[in-house]
């Protein structure tokens, strides 16, 4: 069998699409534009390119963009005096802090410190406490991509067996939450797993979140399951010249193709949902703020 490639890049697109819409509306119905400030502290190269790339992205479906970057040596308190400032504008729909965040700021005070109804990233304990209570939240960026992509191929998820490798509060601990809340079999593995390939063999749904390039190859997973890369690591390609450098998942792509029945690749999958999902985000908080009818489709 070879699997069906899951376009993010294309799926993303429309998101975006979807996204410009509604913000052509709430402009022209209600004299409103959504705005996202991302805040980037320090000048990790990786970083920059990304932070770039929403800026650009979050500009061409009409929002405003605020750019703010730090200092790598910023205090604590200046950095929490921004969030304040930020928290307290009217312009500002979507705050989103940059991780991981150099060593001497402290990263759960930092998020905690984001208005919780501007929280994209939807990381705020409030959040993630509201998103754990099947309540309405912000729902972090790249889970819900990925479950935006999931429903889009199976149509329901009910009674489906989803294992989630990796824990991290970012991907695999809401990624399961929103997976319990489509009323699948949820399964956390991580490294200290028993077993972990005969537990992947189990899953109809098999997401991969752990940073580990390639570390899942194709005989763990089960005929016509479903894999979603979320890994994004960079590695030496010396096939491509000295000194190149190419993507890869977590997952061992070619592998993984010839079982599976549907598989993200990388790049080219979870990574631009992530970013069509923090315009996507940012719509609705702006929506909520002003009660004007959030778009559908566009959360969980
Ligand atoms: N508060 C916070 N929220 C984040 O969402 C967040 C963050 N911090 N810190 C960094 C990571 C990384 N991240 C990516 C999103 C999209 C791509 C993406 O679109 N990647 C392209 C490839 C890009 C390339 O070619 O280098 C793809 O997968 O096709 C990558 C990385 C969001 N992050």
């Amino acid at each position: 069998m070879t699997a069906q490639i899951i376009d993010g890049k294309a799926f993303a697109a429309k998101v975006r699409g979807k996204v410009a819409e509604h913000v052509a509306r709430l402009k022209s119905e209600h004299s409103i534009t959504p705005g996202l400030a991302v805040v980037l502290v320090g000048e990790d190269p990786a970083s920059q390119v990304y932070v770039r790339s929403k800026g650009k992205m979050t500009v061409e479906v009409g929002m405003n963009s605020y750019e703010h970057k730090l200092e790598a040596d910023t205090s604590q308190a200046d950095l929490l005096a921004l969030i304040n400032k930020l928290n307290a504008d009217p312009a500002v729909h979507g705050i989103l802090v940059q991780l991981p965040l150099p060593d001497h700021l402290d990263e759960d005070l930092v998020i905690n410190a984001i208005d919780p109804a501007k929280d994209v990233d939807g990381f705020h304990i409030s959040n993630v406490g509201l998103l754990g209570t099947g309540q309405k939240s912000m729902v972090p960026c790249t889970p819900l991509g990925c479950l935006m992509m999931l429903r889009d191929h199976h149509g329901s998820l009910s009674g489906l067996d989803a294992v989630v490798i990796g824990r991290s509060n970012i991907v695999g601990k809401p990624m399961a939450q929103l997976l319990l809340g489509d009323s699948c079999t949820v399964t956390i593995a991580h490294s200290r797993t028993r077993d972990l390939p005969g537990v992947v063999r189990r899953a109809d749904i098999v997401v991969a979140a752990v940073g580990r390039p390639e570390m899942v190859p194709g005989d763990w997973i089960k005929p016509g399951a479903t894999v979603i890369d979320v890994g994004i690591n960079r590695i030496d390609a010396p096939e491509n010249g000295e000194g190149k450098t190419r993507l890869v998942g977590d997952c061992h792509f070619d592998s993984c193709a010839e079982v599976a029945g549907a598989i993200t690749p990388v790049p080219g999958g979870v990574g631009p949902m992530t970013i069509a999902c923090l315009l996507a985000n940012t719509v609705t908080a702006c929506c909520r703020a002003n009660g004007v009818p959030e778009p559908e489709g566009l959360t969980a």
